[in-house]
């Protein structure tokens, strides 16, 4: 790589990536001004296309689409390593939710400036959050140059007083999003789950996104007891619930997906709902079941990917759960031809950007440049016999070097800027977290 153009995170102009692998071939990409990709063609092909401001060389590298996770806490970053080896309902009720409780705007800052350190390293361009202080999280992530969509996570447990509470932080946050007017942030509604809102607050929930025009994220079906809670108190399966109340719909990303049958599968299906397959996640927290993706896959539901949130997985590294994907799904249903690389890599590109309705996800002209550079010098990349099998059963996040979103670099060999700051501020806003819970006990 030439060495590091001093201003290359301020420049605002085009970029020629030459001599690039994408899908086998060796190629330039040729981006505009505007951060799209105007050209891919076959080597030397496409240089006359703009006016070249930054030239990268390419022939040492990879090239994938941005990573998008859909699923994601992302400033649990600060609650990383405190609670591990509990089963869900203890590890939230006993661990997770005491320590939130003291969280602050400044937490949720830091906590996701790192958030999208880690997942700018590691080759993510876009996440799905939801959260507390969600205007705080949409400002770190505007200031590092990634994709967001924020939904405040939305608890009423039942009571009204609270439901209302709920409601006027969502309408706050929507319209604080949506007044920002900035491309890359978006907006969403976050009802948490439907053993921690009420079905009341969840037809507020589907109403407002209809009538905002926004998408619903949920956890869905994520451990037998939800399910069978459900039945018992609702008499009927969670997705029924949700479809009663409107929440299914095909701007719905539904997390997780565990304990769905066939039948939930199919109304997925016709629902066009995006399921968020969290496979660490789910391992970690010992859910009992992988997501069932080939009932999905069968009915038509698009199934994308994601982390989870720090404390369930415990990283960020979308690569990392490509394979994690790849090697439950033949684990869990016995078939070692299911979830295949090529596959894996498009769930947790293509997949994600269609469940966030963003235009990347692709390499393809007039696509947002949300490009990810993988070093092909690494030991995992190495031999190269095929890059999709490199990329998705050796590579982890590590291998990433060059990142950029929307045409623009967010990370340069390695160099994200900022870095040791934002280390240092969310590992001092995690110790002060911490310490005031414990005060307070
Ligand atoms: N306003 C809400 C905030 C909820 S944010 C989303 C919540 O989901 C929790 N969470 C994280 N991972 C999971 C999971 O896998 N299943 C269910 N909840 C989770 C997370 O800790 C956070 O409390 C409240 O009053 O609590
Ligand atoms: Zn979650």
């Amino acid at each position: 790589m030439k060495e590091i153009i001093d201003d290359i995170f301020e420049r605002e102009g085009s970029t020629l990536i030459t001599d690039v692998l994408v899908g086998g071939k060796r190629v330039d990409i040729a981006i505009d001004e505007t951060g799209t990709i105007v050209e891919i063609g076959e080597k030397n092909g496409v240089r006359d296309v703009i006016d070249i401001d930054i030239a990268v060389d390419g022939s040492e590298s990879i090239a994938i689409p941005g990573l998008v996770n859909t699923h994601t806490h992302a400033a649990m970053t600060l609650l990383r390593g405190y609670a591990d080896d509990m089963p869900l309902q203890d590890w939230l009720t006993q661990k997770i939710w005491p320590l939130e409780a003291h969280l602050t705007g400044d937490d949720v800052y830091w906590g996701t400036k790192l958030a999208c350190l880690e997942m700018i390293r590691s080759g993510t361009t876009a996440f799905n959050d939801m959260y507390f202080f969600m205007e705080r999280a949409a400002e770190a992530t505007d200031e590092m140059g990634i994709r967001g969509t924020f939904a405040h996570g939305f608890i009423d447990l039942g009571m009204e007083e609270k439901r209302e509470t709920e409601i006027k932080a969502t309408e706050t946050l929507v319209s604080h999003i949506k007044g920002q007017k900035n491309p890359r942030l978006t907006a969403a509604v976050g009802p948490h789950a439907v053993y921690t809102v009420s079905p009341e607050g969840l037809r507020w929930c589907a109403e407002y996104a209809r009538e905002q025009e926004i998408g619903i994220h949920i956890h869905v079906s994520e451990t037998e007891k939800e399910v069978v809670d459900c039945v018992a108190q609702f008499g009927k399966r969670p997705p029924a619930l949700l479809d009663d109340c409107g929440c299914l719909t095909p701007r719905t990303v539904a997390a997780h997906c565990c304990w769905l049958d066939e039948a939930d599968c199919r109304l997925f299906g016709e629902r066009g709902v995006n399921a968020s397959h969290n496979p660490a996640s789910n391992m970690k927290l010992a859910v009992g079941r992988a997501m069932p993706y080939h009932h999905l896959r069968e009915y038509g539901a698009n199934v994308c990917l994601g982390t989870d949130g720090c404390a369930s997985n415990n990283n960020l590294d979308m690569l990392e759960e490509v394979k994690f994907a790849a090697l439950l799904q033949k684990f869990a249903w016995n078939s070692q031809t299911l979830l295949p690389a090529e596959e894996a890599i498009r769930v947790a590109t293509a997949g994600g950007a269609r469940a966030l309705g963003i235009g990347s996800g692709t390499l393809t002209v007039g696509a947002p440049a949300d490009i990810v550079l993988v070093d092909r010098r690494k030991a995992c990349a190495t031999p190269l016999h095929n890059a999709d099998s490199n990329i998705a059963y050796a590579c982890n996040g590590g291998a990433v070097h060059t990142v950029l979103c929307g045409g623009r670099f967010v990370m340069y060999d390695r160099v994200v800027p900022g870095e040791a700051a934002i280390l240092k501020g969310a590992a001092e806003a995690a110790a002060a977290l911490v310490c005031r819970a414990q005060d307070a006990s």
